[in-house]
């Protein structure tokens, strides 16, 4: 039977676990904070829960649009219930997959694990855990997997303090809602809080290192978003990179790099994250990292070390709980000896949950415009929708980019209210290698927000197309 060591027990590695289980694997996995990882305790679930909530307050906003007379600054938010409820949903969804793991015979270690040098045969990787009483236990495997995830980054002049200074994990402790949001940084995590804090009525400014937010993102749909954010009352302060954060009993001010500052009740840093991997003696045992101290992998998760694989953000291949997951089940797969098709990052599918939502999959409209990919593409406004007529939405469209003489879809755009929902048609498509032919002969149903994918891709097809 196969011994497997697991370090880390958020998607990369409870999905592995439960692949391997399936296969009849020995496995022991070893986490320090709590099954599910940061992504079901701290980061994704959490964030994703609270979003939940602040999109009541959107559709109150919206409602009076719609003739429904309902003033949202009386639409009272109850903070804590809020924070509550986040927190207790993290903490059953961590519990579910205990369960499951358990039930399917996974051994779980809770501590913090690091590789063993020493090398007790070949092929036997060592891994010491120091357990919870501060006794340590070694456990031995056939294979070892890494899945220890990053962690937020803290710039050396803006230590967070729980309070004022706070990084997303902070969050849920406030017990107020702050009365000035200064949110640093404006990739998909800071765009994610600044929507959500200005659905509660919080002031916010947000301080981005570029000319624009989600700076890695579709330019168009970023600009919708830019767009709704700056209609909300949001202050986008552009080319500004925050060096130091200071508090000064009630209200706390970001330095920017060019002299200027901005003061509010409370900082948010979203300036990305770091691996979890210096602590793990990968040096000593010989596993190659990168220089942001990414362990470097190929498409099947192994390391430079065979036998031990690695999966999920301490990767940075792609830092999604989707691709995570799927490293980690690639890795069993391979050193099972199990067919395996390597991970294909043009194949993912992701959305920001912001309102309107943003979801892409496949190639980028940047890599076309750079001539990287050779593509007919398409831009269908929402505002055309008969669906979002009705509904009242004034932002939002569908692109889709398909090979030019082929029509084979290689990749699409939603920004709609439920985009995380609507890209589901494009990635089935870019996965499938289906044309746009394919997709402009699929009923969707009239009136829908969908109907816009098939629309989008009936512009696309040529004549040739259908021979
Ligand atoms: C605010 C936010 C929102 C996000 N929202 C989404 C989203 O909507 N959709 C999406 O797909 N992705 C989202 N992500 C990304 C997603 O959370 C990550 O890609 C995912 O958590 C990666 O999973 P992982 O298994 O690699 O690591 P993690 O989930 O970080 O789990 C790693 C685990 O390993 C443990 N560990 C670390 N070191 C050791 C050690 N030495 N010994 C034992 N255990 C150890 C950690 O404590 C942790 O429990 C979001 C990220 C952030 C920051
Ligand atoms: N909905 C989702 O799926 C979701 C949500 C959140 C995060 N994520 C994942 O996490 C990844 C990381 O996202 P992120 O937003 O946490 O990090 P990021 O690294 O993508 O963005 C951080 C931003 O902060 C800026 N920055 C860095 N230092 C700064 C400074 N001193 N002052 C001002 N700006 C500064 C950077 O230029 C960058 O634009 C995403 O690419 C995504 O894969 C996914």
């Amino acid at each position: 039977m196969t011994k497997i060591v697991i370090i880390g027990g958020g998607p990369a590695g409870y999905e592995a676990a439960l692949v391997a289980a399936a296969y009849g694997a020995d496995i022991t996995l070893i986490d320090s904070d709590g099954i599910g990882g940061a992504c079901v305790l701290w980061d994704c679930v959490p964030s994703k829960s609270f979003i939940a909530s602040t999109g009541v307050r959107t559709d109150v906003r919206r409602a009076v649009d719609l003739g429904i007379n309902l003033r949202s600054d009386d639409a009272m938010v109850t903070l804590p219930q809020i924070h509550q409820r986040v927190r207790d949903l993290a903490f059953a969804q961590s519990a579910d997959i205990r369960s499951r793991l358990i039930s399917e015979g996974v051994t779980l270690v809770s501590g913090t694990a690091t590789l063993d040098a020493r090398q007790v045969g070949v092929g036997t990787h060592g891994v010491n855990a120091t357990l919870a009483d501060g006794s340590t236990q070694r456990y031995d495997g056939d294979v070892v997997l890494i899945a220890t995830g990053a962690t937020p980054r803290i710039l050396p002049d803006a230590q967070p303090d729980g309070e004022r200074i706070l990084t997303w994990r902070d969050l849920y402790d406030l017990d107020e809602l702050p009365e000035h949001l200064i949110v640093v940084g404006s990739g998909v995590t800071g765009a994610e809080f600044v929507h959500a804090y200005t659905e509660l009525g919080v002031r916010v400014t947000l301080v981005s290192s570029r000319d624009r937010v989600l700076p890695h993102e579709d330019e168009d749909a970023a600009l919708v978003l830019e767009d709704a954010l700056a209609e909300r009352g949001v202050e986008l302060i552009k080319h500004a990179r925050a060096d130091k954060v200071e508090r000064h009993g009630d209200s706390v001010t970001a330095h920017l790099a060019d002299g200027r500052t901005v003061t509010g009740s409370h900082v948010l840093m979203t300036v990305g994250s770091v691996p979890n991997t210096p602590d793990l003696g990968l040096e000593q045992a010989g596993v190659e990292v990168d220089r942001g101290g990414y362990i470097t992998v190929d498409r099947v998760s192994r390391t430079s070390v065979p036998g031990i694989y690695a999966a999920g953000d301490c990767t940075g291949l792609l830092p999604l709980a989707s691709v995570a997951a799927m490293q980690g089940r690639i890795a069993m797969y391979h050193s099972l000896g199990e067919g395996v098709t390597p991970l294909k990052l043009k194949t993912v599918a992701s959305a920001i949950f912001t309102r309107p939502e943003i979801a892409t999959v496949g190639v980028s409209q940047r890599a076309i415009d750079a001539g990287e990919y050779p593509a007919r593409t398409v831009m269908l406004p929402l505002a055309t929708n008969p669906r979002a007529k009705m509904s009242g939405l004034r932002r939002g469209f569908v692109k889709i980019f398909c090979r030019p003489a082929t029509g084979v879809v290689i990749g699409g755009v939603v920004v709609a209210p439920t985009a995380s929902e609507l890209i589901l048609p494009i990635a089935l498509a870019v996965q499938n290698k289906l044309t746009v032919s394919d997709l402009a002969a699929t009923f969707s149903v009239y009136p829908s927000l969908s109907g816009s994918v098939t629309e989008a891709a009936r512009q696309l097809v040529r004549h040739d197309d259908l021979d």
